[in-house]
């Protein structure tokens, strides 16, 4: 479950971004849409405990984020949190398999290459472990990603811009697996974007407008299910 209540978040030197209260059920799909520079990444860092809000309230997977401690939100993220960022961050040093084990490892999660193993296979990859990340297609490197993302489990999945860059055949693909793979997992799906073909694919998502203060009409509601 994910909501908030009067969260806003001030950058240093910027405006204050205000966000829409919003609420989501556990095992549901948000859709965060808005302009380019509106705060949509700057809304996945605060449901992530990367960012404290300076102001509202914001509790996600049952737990308050607004005044948790550092440390303990590093733990609370390395549990609950899945994150498929933009630039996926895989490293050329390492395997496809050695890539999901460093994610365990990083979290300080036991080693466990079964569950390595298991999460390539589910996601279609096991083909691919032995592989670079240089070696695959942009697809199959997000699809990596998107395996070491659902790897520990986590209650919540933050994907940020998770079209960008992929022709309508691809990203219809990949918001295919995104949220079956949500689904099965039980996790709370959360889809950042200004791509106007990801609303389609995710029918029955909460979607929310995250709209610059000055272009906000006080009447119109900014979330819709
Ligand atoms: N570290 C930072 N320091 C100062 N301002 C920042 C910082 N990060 C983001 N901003 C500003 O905060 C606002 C929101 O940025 P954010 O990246 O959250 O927007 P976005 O909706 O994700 O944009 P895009 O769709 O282009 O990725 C922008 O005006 C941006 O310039």
């Amino acid at each position: 479950m994910i909501q908030t209540a009067g969260l806003a978040y001030r950058h240093d030197g910027g405006a204050e971004i205000l966000f829409p209260d919003i609420e989501v059920a556990q095992g549901g799909v948000l859709l965060l849409k808005g302009p380019s520079g509106a705060g949509k990444s700057t809304w996945l860092a605060l449901a992530a405990a990367l960012l404290r809000p300076s102001a509202g309230q914001i509790r996600v997977a049952g737990q308050d984020l607004a005044s948790l401690p550092k440390i303990a939100g590093d733990a609370w993220r390395a549990r609950s949190i899945g994150f498929l960022p933009q630039k996926l961050h895989l490293s050329e040093a390492l395997t496809v398999a050695g890539n999901l084990a460093m994610a365990q490892w990083a979290a300080g999660a036991a080693d466990d290459s079964r569950r390595v193993r298991d999460t390539l296979d589910a996601l279609g990859l096991a083909e691919f472990a032995e592989r670079r990340p240089s070696q695959l297609s942009g697809g199959q490197a997000q699809r990596v990603a998107l395996a070491r993302a659902l790897l520990l489990k986590p209650q919540v999945i933050l994907a940020d811009e998770p079209t960008a860059s992929l022709d309508d055949d691809a990203a219809e693909a990949a918001l295919a697996l995104l949220s079956t793979s949500a689904r099965r997992a039980g996790a709370t799906l959360v889809v950042a974007t200004h791509d106007s073909r990801v609303a389609a694919a995710l029918p029955g998502a909460v979607t929310c407008q995250i709209m610059p203060a000055r272009r906000r009409n006080k009447r119109e509601s900014l979330c819709k299910s």
